[in-house]
């Protein structure tokens, strides 16, 4: 091992600063206009032609023997005949990722065994139902969308009588849609199934052809979806210019926000103009994603190279990041394998959303040893505030402190292999080294020496990461009192009007 050079490492901290800003501000940027993008796509037209028209209203049959399809025919020739004009639908010809352009939907849904849909439906109440708990989804997607839904099931099932019907309504009104009535019951076991669907048609024909909702706001009608679409459109540039969407986000954020969570429609799209869904391309978002591990092992030396791990487990890990490929786990554990095999520093980045990834300690501490990474920086989820796009609340913003207990008891579990060695607290962020290669005689060698780096590279000879390592600082070693901050930079704090004990 080379000795560090100490003369180069102050400017190799400041490169290092200049590098993660300019980093930070690229992705800020990126991620800013990608939601304004995301959130406009609802009512803009690509190439600023007039904005498309709204969709056709669209009646969904949700029907295993028979029952919902027939009701359905029957609410389909009333609306005809009240000069409204549907689709009637099978969901399983509808793709879930256009509701957000729905200005209308009307459910007639069956309820099976265990308070199921039927097997048409499954895959429409999946999407409503992981969409609404998802903190990435905003709880405005629907918030165009005007909808009723009449059940059809039996009461004879107690608890679950009409299970899906209720389930559908919640979840379409978390999701910001506009209830009209309240869910029609059905029970074809007694409950004179015929006349309360009627009369639940004849409540729903009046609150269309009235304009009205049933508790008193406005209702539907062409004209008004598009006087929707251009006011958002407007609110869209004042949220932009009021900072409500512009705050900063962690890069790892912007391939978990892909607009699509299917390959197909995504590959559809790729530059094809044909609407929202071309701004994170496959490629881009496979790249985002660490989802190719041959491009790792390809890679020509770099100071550092990060894989993002954004979660532990397999089923986090797709909650999280709704990967392109079906094999993502074989690809994200052969992205961390292809790491070992690296000379140069690595690291794993590990990015802290509270109630999502922060409790499988175990679970992290078993991926160290498939990259067996140089560095693990561990950062909390910086919010950007609640959008049509996200539902991240600060409730998911872990504290610094709650970033230095998971480091710790991260580093615990290594078993002397890493220990904590340097804190950024304004940024929330924790670094985990290797000890037998970074802490030498006790100190702590966890910066850069660029200069270094490159004359090891131009030598053309095999090197390690430790062979361009440079001392840390006083002020960014864990525990210092300046908590990462270095003193030759002038800091200027925030304001704050609200109390905090932190
Ligand atoms: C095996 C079975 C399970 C059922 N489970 C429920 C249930 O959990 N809740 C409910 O309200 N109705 C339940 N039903 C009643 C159905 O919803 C009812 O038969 C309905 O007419 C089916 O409508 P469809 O023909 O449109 O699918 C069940 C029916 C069967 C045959």
């Amino acid at each position: 091992m080379s000795s560090p050079s100490s003369s180069s490492s102050s400017a190799a901290a400041h490169l290092t600063l200049l590098a993660l800003l300019s980093a930070t501000t690229f992705y800020c940027f990126y991620k800013s206009r990608r939601l304004k993008k995301l959130s406009s796509s609802q009512t803009l037209h690509p190439l600023n032609l007039s904005p498309p028209p709204p969709p056709k209203p669209k009646l969904f049959f949700i029907s295993h023997t028979g029952t919902s399809k027939t009701l359905a025919h029957r609410l389909f020739d009333l609306l005809t005949s009240n000069d409204l004009a549907f689709d009637l639908v099978d969901p399983n010809h509808y793709e879930p990722e256009d509701l957000h352009r729905e200005t209308l939907v009307l459910i007639v849904a069956s309820t099976w065994e265990h308070g199921k849909p039927p097997p048409s439906g499954g895959f429409l109440a999946n999407w409503l139902a992981e969409s609404a708990e998802d903190f990435r989804v905003g709880s405005l997607l629907l918030s165009k969308c005007r909808f009723a839904v009449f059940g059809v099931g039996s009461k004879a099932y107690g608890e679950t009588f009409n299970a899906v019907a209720r389930e559908f309504s919640k979840r379409m009104r978390a999701l910001g849609a506009a209830e009209l009535l309240a869910v029609g019951e059905g029970d074809v076991d007694g409950g004179e199934l015929d006349e309360v669907f009627d009369g639940w048609s004849k409540k729903l024909i009046e609150v269309l052809k009235g304009g009205f909702l049933e508790n008193g706001v406005r209702g539907w009608n062409e004209s008004d979806s598009e006087m929707i679409s251009s006011d958002d459109d407007d609110d869209d540039d004042d949220g932009e210019e009021n900072g409500e969407e512009s705050g900063i986000v962690d890069l790892e954020d912007i391939a978990g926000k892909a607009p699509s969570r299917k390959s197909k429609t995504v590959i559809q799209s790729n530059g094809k103009l044909n609407g929202e869904k071309e701004m994170v391309t496959p490629v881009i978002r496979a790249s985002l994603e660490k989802q190719f591990p041959d491009k790792i092992r390809m890679l020509k030396p770099v100071t550092q190279l990060y894989v993002s791990v954004d979660a532990a487990t397999k089923d986090s890990l797709k909650a999280i990041d709704r990967p392109l490929f079906g094999d993502f786990w074989e690809r994200f554990v052969d992205s961390l394998k292809a790491l070992r095999e690296k000379q140069q520093r690595t690291v794993y980045r590990l990015t802290l959303v509270k109630g999502w990834n922060t409790e499988d300690i175990d679970a992290y501490s078993s991926l160290f040893a498939i990259g067996n990474p140089d560095f693990v920086e561990i950062k909390g989820v910086t919010y950007c505030g609640s959008s049509a796009t996200s539902k991240l609340t600060m409730e998911n913003v872990p504290w610094h402190s709650d970033v230095k207990a998971f480091s710790e008891a991260l580093a615990q579990k290594s078993e002397g292999d890493y220990e904590v060695a340097c804190e950024h607290a304004h940024s929330c962020c924790i670094l985990l080294a290797k000890v037998d290669k970074f802490k030498v005689n006790g100190q702590w060698f966890t910066w850069i020496d660029y200069e270094k780096f490159h004359d090891l590279v131009a030598s053309g000879k095999p090197f390690d990461s430790n062979d361009y390592m440079a001392a840390s600082p006083s002020w960014a070693v864990y525990g210092a009192e300046e908590g990462g901050f270095d003193p030759g930079q002038s800091r200027y704090r925030k304001e704050r009007h609200h109390k905090s004990s932190h």
